[in-house]
């Protein structure tokens, strides 16, 4: 398969110091090697420009969302990217950088295909909007805005409108929704398969039946994007919102290979690495390791 790498160096999204290292971090410790020995032609496509903006200017374009144009216009280069990729035959593997740039992969896989699903596996459920979110920080809002929720910079990007419809989103392994989230995926019937939810009826048969639900729904193209805070907090201290009571590491790798062996994914988001805060590099360690994974299962 060919397999376009995109880095993502973003924080604006989390607003905390760190989180625009993953790529470089991940790239340091070899990531197009590993990718390699799932047997892929990997073309590293380098980094979306992130322009410098000064800690002051952080609510200049609104004041209950930080940094709302550059991660509008980061968002629109990405989604382009994407876009291209998927055209020219390449399986788009985005890494961040915070979880904004789902945002601009999205979209990128709307503009190609007809009809999108998306499966987002992440401790949140990031579909806040300015109005419901409590802390202003746009990587709790992609999801949202890709469903058309929120403030028009955000949904409008790349072009205009809604990217996914809320029956095509799947969330797995949510356990900190904020209250506005909570009455979002009540009122949009959203397919929300919270940790609890997970672990009652167990990992495989909630993916059994996400799998059936994608092939019996009319999609063509499916975004896979993966918040490593989905795993438990022990597990990766070097991120910027971690969570107890999540997946450890076997069924982290469970989960690619039931979502990447049904052979429907077509892109894929690896976000919220924060080095600043890893302990003995022990998260960039588990993020190479499950992207090694990733690359031998797909
Ligand atoms: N991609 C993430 N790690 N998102 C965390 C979001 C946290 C919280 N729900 C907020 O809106 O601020
Ligand atoms: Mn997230
Ligand atoms: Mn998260």
């Amino acid at each position: 398969m060919n397999v376009n790498l995109i880095g993502v160096p973003i924080n604006y999204g989390c607003d905390k110091e760190g989180a625009q290292y993953g790529p470089t971090k991940l790239r340091e410790n070899n990531i197009v090697e590993v990718m390699k020995r799932g047997g892929h032609q990997i073309y590293d496509l380098g980094d979306i420009d992130v322009p410098f903006i000064c800690q002051e200017d952080k609510y200049a374009c609104h004041e209950k969302m930080k940094y709302l144009s550059p991660i509008a216009e980061i968002n629109t280069n990405l989604a382009h990217e994407v876009y291209c990729s998927l055209s020219g035959k390449s399986f788009p593997f985005v890494i961040g950088g915070d979880h904004a740039l789902g945002l601009g992969s999205i979209a990128g896989c709307s503009k190609y295909f007809k009809e999108i699903a998306v499966i987002w596996v992440d401790a949140h459920g990031d579909i806040n909007s300015y109005e419901t979110s409590p802390s202003g920080n746009i990587h709790g809002m992609p999801l949202a805005a890709s469903m058309g929720i929120g403030h028009p910079i955000l949904t409008n990007v790349y072009f205009e409108g809604t990217k996914v419809k809320p029956e095509n989103v799947y969330i797995v392994g949510a356990r900190d929704l904020d209250q506005g989230e909570i009455e979002l995926a009540k009122k949009l019937n959203l397919n929300l398969y919270t940790i609890d939810i997970v672990k009652n009826r167990g990992l495989e048969n909630v993916i059994i039946e996400i799998i059936n639900k994608i092939k019996d729904s009319n999609v063509n193209g499916v975004h896979l994007s993966f918040d490593i805070d989905v795993l438990d907090k022990s597990i990766v201290p070097g991120t910027g919102t971690a969570v107890d009571n999540g997946f450890n590491v076997e069924e982290g790798k469970f989960l690619f290979d039931k979502f990447l062996g049904e052979g429907f994914i077509t892109s894929m988001d690896f976000v919220e690495l924060n080095p600043k805060l890893d302990v003995d590099d022990r998260t960039t360690k588990v993020c190479i390791e499950m992207i090694d994974h990733i690359f031998k299962t797909i």
